[in-house]
């Protein structure tokens, strides 16, 4: 799946929020998008989900024009968003076509695949925040998505689970290679997973760097290079807009 956005910027009631984003994201690549509060990053993703086409410029996927959801996008976002009054399988396979059993075998498949095999009758109650949202990357995978939307996808997690996400969501790409645009606050996260990443910054929010991580995976995490990229992230960073990033320097 490629990907193609060119100057796309975005106007709320005649306040600018975006600006002239431009960037192609050839298939099975994984591009961060990075940047303080409020800097337009969940808005660019609404515009390539197609839930927002009121967006300036143009967003092409695989050479098309289209302002609508797609079939082939995928989305996990921050929290996992699941319906409690189905299971874990009727969750996954929700809204999925083809026969009852046919729905039940990819729902089971892709919950094996994030390590769920076994949870499928269990309610969204019973599970852990990281085991929902490995409900809702299965979700999303079913699908079988070209492209991946990740909004936040770990935020809300302990570090471990974090980790251990992380971690699951590289080996699916490695079995799918999924296009993946992935907007996130976390430094370590985006030099850990992509291979690409796009700072943002000011009002309305421009690109300002791109960087590309040339790392072997698996990554080490914590290793002096990715620290050298992180060093180079923060300096693009407007970090007197945002208290969000002090945590991250001193660590
Ligand atoms: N539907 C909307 N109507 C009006 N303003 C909006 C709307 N959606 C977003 N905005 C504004 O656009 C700007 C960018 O918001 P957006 O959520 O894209 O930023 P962000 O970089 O993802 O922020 P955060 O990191 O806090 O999630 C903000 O000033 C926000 O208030």
């Amino acid at each position: 799946m490629n990907l193609n956005l060119q100057d796309v910027g975005r106007t709320f009631d005649g306040k600018e929020v975006v600006r002239n984003v431009s960037f192609i994201a050839e298939p099975g690549e994984i591009i961060g998008l990075l940047g303080t509060s409020g800097c337009g990053k969940s808005t660019i993703l609404r515009a390539i989900s197609g839930l927002d086409d009121a967006y300036d410029g143009r967003i092409e996927i695989n050479g098309n024009v289209s302002r609508k959801v797609q079939d082939t996008t995928g989305f996990i976002f921050q929290e996992p968003r699941l319906m409690p009054w189905l299971t874990v399988l009727e969750n996954v396979t929700f809204g999925l076509k083809g026969s009852r059993d046919e729905k039940e075998a990819a729902g089971k498949r892709y919950l094996e695949s994030v390590g769920l095999g076994g949870s499928e009758a269990l309610y969204p109650r019973a599970l852990s925040g990281g085991m929902a949202q490995r409900v809702a990357i299965a979700r999303a995978l079913v699908t079988s998505p070209e492209i991946l939307l990740l909004d936040e996808p770990f935020s809300a997690l302990d570090a471990f689970t974090k980790m251990q996400l992380q971690d699951l969501l590289m080996e699916i790409w490695k079995e799918y290679r999924t296009t993946i645009i992935l907007v996130t606050h976390d430094i370590d996260e985006a030099t850990y997973l992509c291979d690409r990443i796009i700072t943002l910054r000011g009002q309305p929010g421009e690109m300002d760097r791109v960087i590309t991580i040339e790392q072997e995976r698996p990554r080490e995490r914590g290793s002096r290079q990715l620290a050298e990229y992180k060093k180079e992230i923060l300096g693009s960073l407007d970090l007197n807009q945002s208290t969000q990033y002090e945590q991250q320097i001193n660590s």
